[in-house]
């Protein structure tokens, strides 16, 4: 199943600065880890904030909940998820 998801990373100004950049480079590794297995099958910027909308690929509600509260950013994130159903008039059913 596929699904939209959006993150708003909020990081608190009084995380320790080299914390921060550890947590972010673990975030890149996982995130990148989950991109190459297909279950993150799309990662974008929002223009001007720090936030992303992604497209997950996962076989369950309980298994998207898994992936997403792996994230090392999960504590500091806002998270919207909605789930996508195959338009009738798109050429490509998923
Ligand atoms: O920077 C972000 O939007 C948060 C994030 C998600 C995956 C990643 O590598 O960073």
């Amino acid at each position: 199943m596929l699904y939209m998801v959006e993150m708003i990373v909020q990081i608190p100004q009084s995380l320790d600065p080299e914390l921060a950049a550890k947590i972010k480079l673990d975030e890149k590794e996982y995130s990148q880890k989950l991109q190459r297995q297909g279950q993150w099958r799309h990662l974008w910027r929002v223009v001007g904030e720090y936030a992303n909308v992604s497209i997950f690929d996962a076989s369950s509600n309980d298994e998207l909940h898994t992936l997403l509260s792996g994230l090392p950013l999960f504590p500091y994130m806002q998270i919207k998820v909605t789930p996508l159903a195959n338009h009738p008039s798109s050429i490509v059913q998923e």
